[in-house]
């Protein structure tokens, strides 16, 4: 069993994953953070589960009575366990809040429905007794996509209805709908249930010899229907496309009925392509009940190359080369380049191996570099060979220099290790968080600049030592993404702190042309600028879609769509 197939436990609740697994950062790791300013503070580990404060359920006996007729009482919880392990993501706010007892977020209730006729069955009973209901996948959201505040706050909006008081809060958990139900290897399409996490699809796919090529860094807790629901991006998405290039059909359960989108052709000109709607929909518009998506042949090889470049500029030049000059057929599938900083840190936090590599670079003139990380996948070795030798003539041409295969290899052995670092740091009351964007090529450098300028100001206050860092982690023909990851002390009100940092940035992607989000979707975090990115009518369309299919605006009140 290789990583992307071997499952890990459901995630800890005021962490990240299996603890057991948790990478420690060493000491060399911790004097590289400190002689940045960055110090360790005093141990502080998550409050106890019995200390966490819950908000009393607000659900009556007759309601919980009406869901257990649904999903059978088995399937209903209220316990203190299951009402905090659903009473947030995986965002820092979500986590801190947790860690330090507070569970106001927490659904009344849990239901784990078996199949999409319960899902249906339960959107009705929902919508009749105006109870809100939050779609609940592998709970990874970064973006306040599962906590239950906004409508436990009392109103539920409803285009027919105005504003009304919610009776309480379900959290719909879709782990029991976990099956692989149909596949087509002539086409190159399965059809999935939404609760399989990502261990759970490659090993459902590995009989027929095909992967769905979708590997976030949440890979090993987040779910298919999380996935479609938040039009997310993969590790792999430059070769293997986004989820949202994939999906080719859904059945999304809302509170009017079922609504069947796609699956049948390649392609259609049967008016405006409705699945759009579907796709990133954020739990807003209905409950993902089934998904179809293009597969790929199972990769029998895979080549690896990392390189040096001399700046972030000329490496964003070498990648938009790749993009534009050398097309997707030929494109890595992994194409990363990191800032200078994140080059730094990465090489200083590798030790003695990073150690060697600064100098390499230094004697060939590159001060300050930028690493590359590319891998190819596929399933003929010359083919592979052939696509790996034209995309690095494009590199040598922007003078890097090609580092040993290793490099790249290390980085795909520790790619889903990262996450565990968060906890240790917010464990020494440090600050950390990441956060993406999007834009066109010639927009790139300024943004890189005028948003990490943004982040660091921020949190720079007071003389705070700051880490700002960042990388290209998907390539297009006309732009790339941009990945932010920082890391600061943390301040006497971490949570204000942290949302000084998140307006300043996402102030700085909208003045300079970015997207307010490019995979982790909207949420609650990025509601408050969706209006900056599709305008006042577009969240007037939204609006209405939404009041067309939950009438009574049951659907995770407050996500996506922000309220008037
Ligand atoms: C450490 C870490 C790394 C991450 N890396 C990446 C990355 O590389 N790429 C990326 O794209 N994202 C990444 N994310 C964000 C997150 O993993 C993705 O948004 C993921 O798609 C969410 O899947 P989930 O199953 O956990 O969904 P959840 O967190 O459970 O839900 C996310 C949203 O979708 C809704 N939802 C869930 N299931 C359904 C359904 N069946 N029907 C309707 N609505 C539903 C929820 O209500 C919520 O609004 C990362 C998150 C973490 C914590």
């Amino acid at each position: 069993m290789d990583e992307l197939t071997r499952s890990i436990p459901r995630s800890v609740w005021y962490g990240w994953g299996d603890p057991a697994e948790a990478p420690p950062l060493s000491a060399g790791a911790w004097s590289a953070l400190a002689s940045w300013g960055v110090a360790r503070g005093p141990q502080t580990p998550p409050v106890a589960l019995e200390a966490v404060e819950l908000p009393p359920i607000a659900l009556g006996d007759k309601e919980v009575a009406a869901l257990r007729e649904v999903v059978g009482s088995d399937h209903v919880h209220t316990d203190r366990r299951s009402r905090v392990e659903h009473a947030g993501g995986k965002s820092y706010p979500d986590l801190w809040r947790l860690r330090h007892g507070d569970g106001s977020e927490a659904p009344d209730v849990i239901v784990e429905p078996a199949d999409a006729a319960e899902v249906q069955r339960l959107l009705e009973v929902c919508a009749e007794r105006r109870i809100a209901v939050v779609p609940f996948g592998g709970g990874t959201s970064v973006v306040g996509g599962v906590g239950g505040v906004e409508a436990r706050g009392g109103a539920v909006e409803g285009g027919d209805t105005g504003e009304q008081r919610c009776a309480g809060v379900v959290a719909v958990d879709l782990r029991r709908l976990d099956q692989l139900l149909h596949v087509d290897p002539v086409a190159r399409l399965a059809t999935f249930q939404p609760g399989l996490r990502g261990p759970d699809i490659e090993r459902a796919l590995e009989p027929h010899g095909l992967t769905l090529g979708h590997f976030p860094q949440s890979h090993q807790e987040a779910t298919l229907g999380g996935y479609v629901a938040t039009r997310s991006a993969g590790q792999a998405s430059t070769g293997y496309g986004r989820i949202d290039d994939n999906v080719l059909g859904v059945r999304l359960a809302t509170p009017r009925g079922e609504l069947v989108l796609g699956g049948r052709s390649p392609a259609s000109a049967a008016g405006p392509r409705l699945l759009d709607l579907v796709v990133g929909s954020e739990g807003a518009l209905g409950i993902i009940t089934e998904a179809t998506l293009r597969v790929a042949p199972r990769p029998a090889a895979k080549r690896y190359a990392a390189w040096l470049l001399p700046s972030f500029h000329a490496g964003s030049e070498a990648l938009r080369g790749l993009a534009q000059e050398v097309g997707p057929g030929l494109l890595p599938d992994v194409c990363r380049l990191s800032d200078e900083e994140e080059t730094r840190v990465n090489l200083a936090l590798a030790g003695r191996s990073g150690a060697v590599l600064r100098r390499y670079g230094r004697v060939r003139g590159l001060e300050e570099p930028a690493l590359v990380v590319l891998v190819w996948e596929g399933t003929d070795s010359a083919a592979l060979k052939h696509r790996q030798s034209v995309c690095e003539r494009v590199l040598g041409r922007d003078g890097g220099r090609r580092l040993p295969a290793r490099v790249a290899r290390a980085w795909e052995k520790g790619r889903f290790a990262g996450p565990y670092l968060r906890d240790e740091l917010m464990g020494r009351r440090i600050l950390v968080d990441t956060l993406e964007t999007a834009t066109t090529w010639d927009r790139l450098g300024p943004l890189h600049a005028a948003v990490g300028s943004a982040i660091r100001s921020s949190l720079a206050d007071g003389g705070r030592g700051v880490v700002v860092m960042c990388h290209v982690s998907h390539v297009y023909a006309t732009g790339a993404s941009l990945y932010f990851t920082f890391v600061a002390g943390e301040s006497a009100d971490p949570l204000a702190q942290w949302r000084a940092v998140k307006s300043a940035a996402t102030e700085a992607i909208v003045a300079g042309g970015g997207t307010i989000t490019h995979h982790h979707g909207v949420g609650v975090d990025h509601a408050p600028w969706l209006g900056a990115e599709i305008g006042d009518l577009g969240l007037d369309v939204l609006r209405a879609i939404k009041t067309e299919l939950d009438p009574t605006g049951i659907l995770n009140p407050g996500k996506l769509i922000p309220r008037r």
